[in-house]
């Protein structure tokens, strides 16, 4: 698992690590990968370094010092650098003399558009872990004359390093440079960081336990369930799915056929639409009601079921079997308007909730906001559940604080459906006996990556995620 930490926690193990380091050794250190990164950048988009035009932006703080330094190093090699200085008072002194010596220019805000219009890469050392808020208007009109690719300095200057969120003028970066340790806005905005390279500058040591989590497929793989010489179709888990309804079968298919081609061992479901789920997934044993659908490891409830009284009283029965539950779609709209159907839930047994920013919503009474780790924390805490935070980027968080983020391989899984089959593979996962949290957070990722592997570069469906399942899973498992 990949650690995330927060600028604070970064803060704090940074100045651990400065006081037993010679001074600039950590913005040399810094700086030179920095370096290297634009190089390389060079060389990929125009087939050299030498003679290419770099253009620093450079902030009143280190992060503008690390930019003036790597400036200073990529004149080594030949590059034709020019600082644009958003407040010179301020620049890093030892940056600046730094750049100066090895024969890079400054030039004025007035003279800069020429420059930026000019550079093959520009290098966004405007402001780093101590950003609040957008960019300021003097830099938001650099920024916006830009057309080169920018490497942006730690993160991209206007993106709030610890939440990630956007709120007006920003750097859209196509590769960021970070130093140290991952920062939520990496894996909160991919979408502006572009490519993340960690440079190791010497400050994990100080860093204790991350404040989020990223799973990394070889997590994936030693976790997901695959049968050994000794198992049967029970010992694997069973897990039950209560979804859809005669008028609407589509959600108890694909939640269904999600869940069969998730794991091995067995899948029951349990509904309205048995008929069509049977003849669609034969491997399934459906019956009409949850009362009747026989002894399971975990129940997926939700999709499709209705919010009136059937769909309460079918939420209820699950909720008093005493095994884990993802509780999904109309389930937690139930949740959310009848609060005392969890009075039928075991306290010990795990729930999943699985809301989207309109669910949110309707459980919290407010939307999640621009902090979702914060939002999701909230919600896990106040239903004692694991709280999975559907968007862009999947946020899930556990009641005892653990969060994980899910960063998106682009954004085909934004189709009617995808849902469904997201609640299939947490409900195998559960089944199978796995820390919901984990559960949950996995089955994010496969999630994405079936929605990748199914789209490949065109827009997909929910039944083409299930179908992509099995090669997700393929995937994950080669890469262990
Ligand atoms: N502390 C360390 O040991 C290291 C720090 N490093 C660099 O130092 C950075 C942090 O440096 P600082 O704490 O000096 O602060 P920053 O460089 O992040 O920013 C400080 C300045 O930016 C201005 N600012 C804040 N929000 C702004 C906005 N929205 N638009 C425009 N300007 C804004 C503020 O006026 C403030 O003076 C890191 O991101 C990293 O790049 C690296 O050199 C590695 C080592
Ligand atoms: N723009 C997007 N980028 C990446 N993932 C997305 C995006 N929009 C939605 N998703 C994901 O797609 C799924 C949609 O689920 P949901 O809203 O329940 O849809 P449905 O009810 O149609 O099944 C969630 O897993 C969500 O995180
Ligand atoms: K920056």
């Amino acid at each position: 698992m990949q650690g995330i930490w927060t600028t604070e926690r970064i803060r704090a193990a940074e100045d651990l690590l400065l006081a037993r380091t010679p001074d600039g050794e950590l913005m040399r250190r810094a700086s030179f990968g920095l370096a290297a990164e634009v190089a390389g950048l060079l060389a990929e988009n125009t087939g050299g370094v030498s003679g290419r035009r770099v253009v620093l932006l450079v902030g009143s703080g280190n992060n503008g010092g690390d930019a003036l330094w790597a400036g200073a190093f990529l004149r080594r090699r030949g590059v034709a650098v020019a600082a644009v200085l958003l407040k010179p008072e301020k620049a890093h002194p030892a940056g600046l003399a730094a750049l100066r010596r090895s024969g890079g220019r400054v030039v004025s805000i007035a003279d800069s558009p020429q420059w930026i219009e000019k550079a093959d890469v520009v290098v966004d050392g405007i402001v780093g872990i101590s950003a609040r808020g957008a960019l300021r208007p003097e830099a938001a009109e650099l920024v916006a004359r830009i057309e080169a690719p920018v490497v942006a300095v730690d993160l991209p200057s206007g993106v709030d390093p610890d939440t990630g969120a956007v709120d007006g003028p920003h750097v859209t970066a196509a590769r960021t440079v970070t130093f140290g340790a991952l920062k939520p806005v990496h894996a909160l905005a991919p979408q502006e960081c572009g490519n993340v390279v960690l440079v190791e500058i010497g400050l994990r040591p100080w860093l204790d336990e991350p404040d989020l989590w990223r799973l990394e497929l070889s997590d994936i793989a030693a976790v997901w369930p695959i049968p050994g010489p000794e198992d049967d179709k029970y010992t694997q888990g069973v897990v039950g799915i209560a979804a859809g309804s005669a008028t609407y079968p589509g959600a108890a298919v694909l939640a269904s056929g999600s869940a069969v081609r998730a794991t091995a061992g067995m899948v029951r479901y349990a509904g309205h639409a048995a008929d069509v789920v049977r003849s669609r997934w034969p491997e399934i044993v459906a019956t009409g009601s949850v009362t009747d659908a026989g002894r399971v490891q975990a129940w997926v409830v939700g999709p499709g079921i209705g919010t009136g009284g059937e769909g309460r009283e079918i939420l209820r029965h699950i909720l008093g079997q005493g095994v884990p539950v993802c509780a999904d779609a109309d389930a937690t709209t139930i949740i959310a308007h009848t609060p005392e159907v969890l009075d039928a839930r075991d306290p010990d047994t795990p729930l999943v909730l699985t809301p989207h920013a309109g669910e949110y919503e309707r459980l919290m009474g407010r939307r999640p906001g621009p902090d979702r780790v914060a939002a999701a924390r909230e919600a896990a805490k106040k239903y004692d559940a694991v709280v999975l935070l559907k968007g862009h980027c999947t946020v899930v968080a556990a009641p005892d604080g653990r969060v994980a983020v899910n960063t998106p391989r682009g954004s085909w899984l934004a189709t009617a459906g995808s849902g469904d089959v997201l609640t299939g593979l947490i409900g195998s996962l559960l089944a199978s006996g796995l820390d919901p949290w984990l559960a949950a957070a996995a089955a994010a990722q496969v999630h994405s990556l079936a929605g990748a592997l199914a789209a490949e570069d065109v827009p997909t469906s929910a039944s083409g995620l299930v179908d992509a399942i099995p090669a997700a899973l393929r995937l994950v498992r080669a890469i262990a």
